[in-house]
C-alpha cells in the first residue's frame, strides 16, 4: 500500500497473507480474505501452478511470531474458470483456497462479510485497502499491516478514455486514482474494506491491478474484482469442493 499507515493490530481479522515455499522458507506473495472457517479468497493472478502455498492468519508483523496465528496449507486451490493471465482486463481474477484444516476463529482471526449480490458502491463512498504490498513503486514491502483510505471510483469515471478505458469492466471495483494512495505489488488479492449502512464490514474488491506506469499514478485507480458479482460462483465453489 503506498502512501498508507500501519493498521492497528488485527483490526482486520480476516486479512490473511498467503506465501509460497521458496526453498526452505516461505514468502508472501499476496493477500486474502477468510470467507469461511475453511475458505479463503484470493485473486486468481496470485496462483502460479507448480507452487506450495500456505495462508497464514491473525498476523499483523510477518517478521515476528504473533500468538494466536496460525499457518495452515492449501488443500485445494479453483482459479475462476474463466480467468485469463493473458488478458487481465477480462477479469474473473478470483480464486478460493481450500483449507486443510479450519481456522481456529478469536478475537484476530475472523470471517470477512461478502456483500449482497449486485450492490454496488456510489461513487467516493469510503473504503480502506490493506495490505503488506511495497509501500512505493519498486519500493520495500513492510513487515506489518498497512491500511489506506481509498475512495470508490464508479465505473462511469474509472472507464474514461482518460481513467482506465475498456481495461475496467462492471465486473470491477475501482478505488483511489488520486495519485498519492494505491495498492502495489504484494498487495494483489487483499481485501477492499467498506462499511455498510448498517455499519458492518464488507469485502467489497479483491486487489487485482495497477498502472504499470507506477502504482499510485493518477486517473489509474486501483482496480478489484467486485466481489458482488461472484455471489454465486463463490457458493457454488464451497458447495461442490
Ligand atoms: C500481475 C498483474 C496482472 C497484476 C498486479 N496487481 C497488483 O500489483 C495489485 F494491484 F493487485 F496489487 C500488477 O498490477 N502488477 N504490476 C506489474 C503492474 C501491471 O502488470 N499492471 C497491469 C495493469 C493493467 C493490465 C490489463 C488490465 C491491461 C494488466 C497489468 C505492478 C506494477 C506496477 C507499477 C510498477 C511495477 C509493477
Amino acid at each position: 500500500v503506498v502512501n498508507g499507515e500501519e493498521a492497528r493490530p488485527h483490526s482486520w481479522p480476516w486479512q490473511i497473507s498467503l506465501q509460497y515455499q521458496s526453498g526452505s522458507s516461505w514468502r508472501h506473495t499476496c493477500g486474502g480474505s477468510i470467507i469461511a472457517e475453511n475458505w479463503v479468497m484470493t485473486a486468481a493472478h496470485c496462483i502460479s501452478s507448480g507452487r506450495n502455498y500456505r495462508v497464514h492468519v491473525g498476523k499483523h508483523d510477518l517478521s515476528t511470531y504473533e500468538d494466536g496465528s496460525m499457518t495452515i496449507s492449501a488443500q485445494k486451490i479453483i482459479e475462476h474458470e474463466k480467468w485469463n493471465s493473458i488478458f487481465v482486463a477480462l477479469g474473473n481474477d478470483i480464486a478460493l483456497i481450500k483449507l486443510s484444516q479450519p481456522v481456529t476463529l478469536s478475537d484476530t482471526v475472523h470471517l470477512g462479510c461478502i456483500p449482497p449480490a449486485g450492490s454496488g458502491l456510489p461513487n467516493n463512498y469510503p473504503c480502506y485497502i490493506t495490505g503488506w504490498g511495497r509501500l512505493s513503486t519498486g519500493g520495500s514491502l513492510p513487515d506489518r499491516l498497512q491500511q489506506a483510505l481509498m475512495p470508490a471510483v464508479d465505473y462511469a469515471t474509472c472507464s474514461r478514455s482518460d481513467w482506465w478505458g475498456s481495461s475496467v469492466k462492471e465486473s470491477m471495483v475501482c478505488a483511489g486514482g488520486d495519485g498519492v494512495v494505491a495498492g502495489c505489488n504484494g498487495d494483489s488479492g487483499g481485501p477492499l474494506n467498506c462499511k455498510n449502512t448498517d455499519g458492518i464490514w464488507e469485502v467489497h474488491g479483491i486487489a487485482s491491478f495497477v498502472s504499470g506506469l507506477g502504482c499510485n499514478t493518477v486517473r489509474k485507480p486501483t482496480v478489484f474484482t467486485r466481489v458482488s458479482s461472484f455471489n454465486d460462483w463463490i457458493d457454488k465453489v464451497m458447495m461442490n469442493n
